[in-house]
């Protein structure tokens, strides 16, 4: 899985409930309460601290590893609260590979003092954090992101992309980005980390299950190089809080876009994940958890004309060739 969180705060991204609805977001964690917070799951403060689920965590992964998952990418960066400690406890304790990413999450949660970095100094602290270790510990990330962008993409964003991409230029590592909500945005971010020296065969563009939604304009946008990932697998919302004109699409959707994207020839290019990020959506509380995709999506991608070849190189080759260093 290459775009997943396992310890991390949302709070920067908390949205108030609809009128009418403010007691339903004060309500405890119990079965009666889960479908609305599966359509409201940034309304409920509660529900954005995956952080307070260390121990449940250990079981959600024991599950991925019997179920054949072997690696996780945990894309959680500066500003959405990364635990490198509690992750390595928690790869020792189960034996799953956990990746960590470096570098900055969206502008709003850019300190003051990182927006008065230069793109030396921010692309230094990326590449330490890469060769040395992060947060002031010894324990090194092996992805650059998910780096944060808005849209419009701010000042101090774009100074982070450049950054990422000076940073990939002397690394070789990869890049995965979590672009603004805008069907133009991920074409922008690749611009700029273009221009700027970086590597668009290793960079990965998530979330565009909410970003591009016509064939035409998917067609043109992969064109461009990046891995393309589809990486909110069990996410089913009517009504998307953060952009009401986006229709979220369900995981049969998702599903046909990725059988759409392999019969144009990219099965090189997709990636698959569940970006899980709230607390929802772990099974201890009646959620999909970190299996979903091996367990229910594989076996819809066989019936939907994706070969099990095709499927092994989503699941394995591509994430495998992405995460090498050059
Ligand atoms: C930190 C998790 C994250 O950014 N997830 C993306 C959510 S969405 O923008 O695709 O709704």
């Amino acid at each position: 899985m290459t775009h997943e969180h396992l310890v991390m705060s949302f709070e920067c991204s908390y949205t108030p409930p609809p009128p009418g609805d403010e007691a339903m977001a004060e309500n405890p964690f119990q079965m009666q309460h889960m479908h609305w917070l599966r359509q409201h799951p940034y309304s409920c403060r509660e529900n954005l601290f995956l952080s307070q689920e260390t121990n449940a965590l250990r079981d959600e992964l024991l599950a991925y590893k019997k179920a054949g998952g072997g690696t996780i990418v945990e894309n959680t960066t500066t500003g959405i609260d990364r635990d490198l400690p509690a992750l390595q406890q928690l790869a020792k304790d189960t034996g799953v590979h956990i990746i960590a990413g470096a570098g900055y999450y969206i502008d709003c949660t850019h300190t003051e003092a990182t927006k008065k970095m230069s793109v030396e100094k921010l692309t230094n602290s990326i590449v330490n954090e890469v060769l040395h270790g992060a947060d002031g510990t010894d324990i090194r990330c092996g992805v650059i992101g998910e780096i944060g962008t808005g849209w419009p993409i701010t000042e101090s964003e774009k100074k982070v992309l450049r950054s990422t991409a000076h940073a990939q230029a002397q690394l070789g590592c990869p890049v995965i980005i979590h672009p603004g909500r805008d069907p133009a945005a991920p074409a922008e971010v690749v611009r700029i980390l273009q221009e700027n020296g970086g590597d668009i065969s290793k960079t990965v563009m998530s979330h565009l299950d909410r970003t591009i939604f016509d064939e035409g304009e998917l067609l043109e946008f992969a064109n461009m190089g990046s891995y393309l990932e589809y990486d909110l697998f069990g996410t089913e919302m009517l009504n998307y809080p953060f952009n009401l004109k986006v229709d979220m699409p369900s995981d049969s959707q998702r599903v046909k876009t990725l059988a759409f994207l392999v019969k144009e020839g990219y099965e090189d290019k997709i990636l698959m994940a569940h970006d899980i990020h709230t607390k929802n959506r772990l099974t201890k509380f009646g959620g999909h958890g970190y299996c979903h995709i091996l367990k229910n999506i594989v076996p819809k991608m066989l019936t939907r004309g994706i070969t099990h070849h095709q499927v092994d190189k989503i699941l394995i080759d591509n994430p495998k060739r992405w995460l090498t260093f050059k």
